[in-house]
């Protein structure tokens, strides 16, 4: 998976070199390349911003020095679309991520300002993505969210048994509550269950909190999710329980 950021805060990026994104790009299973809009001015100020026409408050992302960025990130990664991290894009989900880890890569174009200019949206930009209904400073974050949730999803990044919880909480359920060490802490204890050495009924116990916590938390996941008959009675055994 190679990933191509246009942004004018590469710095930023260096969060993306630690944890599972920093093993996957020093494994080779991802690579990263920064293009940064700035590197392509040539006034003496170096400057990427400029007014808007029509007036309004802030800032547009200068054309020229993001289309040289732009291009030449193109040129680098020719089968790679472009994807331009907005508010007004299609909400991006686990769904989306899926999709994208199937991709040889991405040019991540991440804007600042009050935007860039609408005309670069239309002759190079393939698709607009937003991470969610609020307003950030800039794309990066929304771009490293991305590159996260697709690296986490290319093969041999997770190991095993993390790329399998990764499964089960993804498989359209809230995760189940999770416990360490202490036993007991300040008068609460872990659950006998999970202290029981009994598998089966660990596993049971496990999709009956997490069938229970979507329930009470995000109805709508239950809606598209089928249940199986034994999903169907756990979750019963739950609501049983819950309303006393
Ligand atoms: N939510 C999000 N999910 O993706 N990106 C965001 C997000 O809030 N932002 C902040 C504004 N930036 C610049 C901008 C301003 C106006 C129109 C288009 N672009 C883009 C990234």
């Amino acid at each position: 998976m190679r990933f191509d950021v246009v942004t004018l805060f590469p710095e930023m990026f260096e969060a993306a070199r630690l944890g599972v994104t920093g093993k996957a790009l020093d494994t080779g299973k991802a690579s990263l390349k920064l293009w940064n809009p700035r590197d392509y001015t040539d006034d003496t100020h170096r400057t990427v911003d400029d007014r808007p026409y029509g007036g309004g408050p802030g800032m547009v992302m200068m054309v020229e020095p993001l289309k040289a960025a732009l291009q030449e990130a193109k040129a680098a990664a020719p089968g790679s679309r472009v994807i331009y991290l907005t508010p007004q894009g299609q909400r991006f989900d686990q769904m989306a991520a899926r999709e994208m880890a199937a991709r040889d890569g991405m040019i991540l174009l991440a804007g600042r300002y009050e935007g860039i200019d609408e005309r670069l949206v239309d002759c190079c930009v393939d698709e607009e993505w937003s991470i969610g209904d609020y307003v950030l400073s800039g794309g990066e974050l929304a771009a490293m969210v991305i590159m996260d949730a697709v690296t986490r999803l290319l093969p041999g990044v997770l190991g095993h048994e993390d790329s399998a919880q990764q499964d089960s909480y993804m498989n359209g359920l809230l995760d189940f509550p999770q416990y360490t060490r202490p036993d007991a802490l300040e008068g609460r204890e872990v659950p006998d269950v999970l202290l029981s050495g009994n598998h089966a009924a660990i596993g049971k116990w496990r999709l009956k909190q997490a069938l229970g916590r979507t329930w009470l938390r995000r109805p709508d996941l239950l809606e598209q999710r089928e249940l199986s008959e034994e999903e169907q009675r756990l979750l019963e055994e739950f609501i049983r329980t819950h309303q006393g």
